[in-house]
């Protein structure tokens, strides 16, 4: 286990980090805190009760801001560091790293400076933290807050609300559970009144974590003592109470040095004929003592349960990291490779769906081997090819004297009616496979896991992948109707020809004397031009149910298998760092919580190799 000075420099890093990463008492934030996990020693009292002259003299320098009205506004986390005997005594700041202080006056100077940084000379309050490390031979390894002192009224150029402002700032260090309270009265006030032990006994009624502290002995009335408190008497505590003699005014305007005055409180108690049999747990070095044992052994009892928190709370931070996503690089490149990257995913999702892997692409084939033929069969063939109609149509093309051999116009005209209806069939069967396509695009994007983030990459994916379509439509449908065009531009001349092979066969075998009447013969002979006409109508049908497919599959569904971003990928790599930036737009408020999640992650982190260095190697 770690020795006990180790134990409290490890927390003393531990805090400095919590303060560097925004988590410090106070705050309200949602995350849950380490700050709160880790004991600390706060110290209250009302105004003017003496706090500044503890912390003073258990430091043994002068350091701290004086002034009238609230000078402490603040807190001032003032962690203590032992050196060995002989060395230099030297102050840093947490916002000041690498800059040593050796003159104490230019520290409080430093404090003044920083607490007007945050606060602005308004004289206003801010829970953020000012971290001081003192290192010197004259101090014990301790941790110690400053508060602002408790008080009544506002002064002048303050907010009304001081009062309660700072009442609720203390009570957020006080009420934590890990913090010790040193109570701050004057010995020449009455204890009943004290503002330190009214706020510690509503936080910690048990007073189990509370220690008074009884200032000013020296100012009581002559002939009166603190015995009655101090023996516990008018108010018991857990711990006995410690009394203290500071400098006085007269002291401090004399520039009495600590050193001395620490001396002559030794000797005050050492002689006093009240406090003599007490002398050795009385003042502020024995304070000092008293309380850097009691917190070191109070962070050993704690450190089972600080590390727990810390391996939840790191649990917990890398699972809502990897639901929040990691976040975007910076860099234009980066940027560009994260895009490529979700375009991929993209892609492969919607390539799925058309090979079979998912749901969506047997649409496709339904509007061929449904659709397609179906829409064909319902083409208005009878009515073209309506005994009528083939009289008209061929009477009009090549006249009304009866033929020699076969009409040939009229045949040609009819066939060009019939092959023009499949047009229709054809179209429908393009912009029903581009509504497929269309929708899986959609359903492609909305299952890209990556791509939930983004909504703007979302949109301009989709107005690519979209365009695209309608290009490759166009050139489908260019395609399909030309395969209709070129039907009608060269006849299957072999399908005549095989049917003349046939009548002639067949009017073998018929009696020519038959008995018909002209009227009957030209009847039958347009019936034979409409059924000779349906039955290449019928031949090219069924050729067209098969080439249709394959250009539509050719120009639309492989194109968009190959090709579907090649315009956008173009775009995209030529796109500035800005124009990335802005496809890759969060949601402001999930960016803020993925940074906080971070910088927690990164804290507890720390903490963690912090505790087993400490524990391991201390
Ligand atoms: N004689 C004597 N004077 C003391 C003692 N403690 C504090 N004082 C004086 O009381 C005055 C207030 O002391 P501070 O230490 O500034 O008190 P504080 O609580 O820090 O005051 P604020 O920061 O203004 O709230 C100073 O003039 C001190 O010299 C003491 O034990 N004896």
């Amino acid at each position: 286990m770690a020795t006990m000075e180790s134990l409290i420099g490890m927390v003393n890093r531990i805090q400095r980090a919590c303060t560097a990463l925004g988590d410090y008492g106070g705050g309200n934030n949602a995350l849950s805190s380490l700050w709160e996990a880790l004991p600390s020693v706060a110290v209250v009292g009302g105004q003017s009760s003496g706090k500044s002259s503890v912390l003073e003299s258990i430091v043994g320098r002068d350091f701290l801001p004086r002034g009238s009205g609230i000078v402490t506004r603040r807190p001032l986390v003032l962690q203590l560091h032992r050196t060995e005997h002989g060395t230099g005594e030297y102050a840093e700041f947490l916002h000041l790293t690498n800059k040593r202080f050796t003159n104490f006056s230019l520290v409080r100077k430093e404090i003044q400076d920083e607490t007007d940084r945050i606060t602005g000379k308004s004289k206003q309050i801010s829970p953020v933290p000012i971290h001081l490390s003192i290192f010197s031979p004259n101090v014990v390894d301790l941790t110690l807050i400053d508060l602002p002192g408790l008080t009544k009224v506002a002064v002048e150029g303050q907010p009304e609300t001081i009062a309660e402002d700072i009442e609720s700032m203390v009570r957020s260090y006080v009420a934590k559970p890990n913090c010790l309270i040193l109570a701050i009265s004057p010995a020449n006030q009455d204890i009943a009144t004290s503002d330190a032990i009214k706020l510690a006994k509503e936080v910690d009624p048990t007073g189990d974590r509370t220690f008074g502290v009884l200032t000013k002995l020296d100012l009581m009335d002559k002939g009166t003592n603190a015995l009655d408190v101090i023996e516990g008497r008018s108010y018991r505590m857990q711990y006995p109470w410690v009394g203290i003699v500071n400098r006085s005014q007269a002291d401090i305007n004399k520039n009495v040095d600590m050193m001395v005055a620490r001396r002559k409180e030794r000797e005050y108690f050492e002689t006093s004929p009240d406090y003599g049999h007490l002398a050795n747990k009385m003042g502020s070095e024995y304070l000092a003592k008293m309380l850097s044992k009691l917190l070191e052994s109070v962070i050993r009892a704690r450190i089972p349960n600080i590390i727990a928190l810390i391996n939840r709370s790191i649990q917990e931070l890398e699972r809502e990291l990897d639901q929040l996503g990691r976040p975007i690089a910076i860099d234009a490149g980066a940027k560009l490779y994260t895009i490529l990257g979700m375009c991929r995913a993209f892609e492969k999702i919607f390539k799925e769906h058309l090979d079979g892997g998912r749901p969506g692409g047997s649409r496709i084939y339904g509007v061929f081997d449904y659709q397609l033929p179906g829409a064909i069969r319902k083409l208005p063939f009878d009515r073209h090819l309506s005994l009528e109609n083939v009289k008209r149509v061929v009477s009009q093309s090549d006249g009304y004297q009866p033929h020699l051999v076969a009409p040939e116009l009229g045949y040609r005209r009819l066939i060009d009616g019939s092959l023009h209806l499949f047009k229709g069939p054809a179209e429908a069967s393009v912009n029903a496979v581009h509504s497929v396509l269309k929708e899986l695009v959609r359903k492609s994007i909305a299952e890209t896991e990556e791509l939930k983030r983004f909504p703007s990459l979302q949109t301009e994916l989709a107005a690519a992948a979209n365009s695209s379509l309608e290009k490759f439509r166009g050139e489908s449908m260019e395609s399909v109707l030309r395969l209709v065009d070129m039907e009608a531009s060269y006849l299957t001349v072999d399908f005549f020809r095989n049917l003349h092979v046939m009548d002639t066969q067949g009017s073998q075998t018929t009696p020519l004397s038959s008995p018909t009447t002209i009227e009957q013969n030209g009847e039958r002979h347009f019936r034979k031009i409409a059924s000779d006409v349906a039955g290449y109508i019928r031949m090219v049908a069924d050729t067209l149910v098969n080439a249709i497919p394959k250009a539509v599959v050719h120009c639309q569904v492989r194109q968009a298998k190959l090709a579907l971003l090649n315009y956008f990928y173009t775009q995209i790599s030529q796109s500035q760092g800005r124009h990335l930036g802005q496809l890759l737009d969060e949601n402001p408020a999930l960016m803020e919580r993925r940074l906080q999640c971070a910088k927690r992650l990164e804290l507890y982190k720390k903490a963690r190799d912090e505790i087993d260095a400490a524990v391991w190697f201390g």
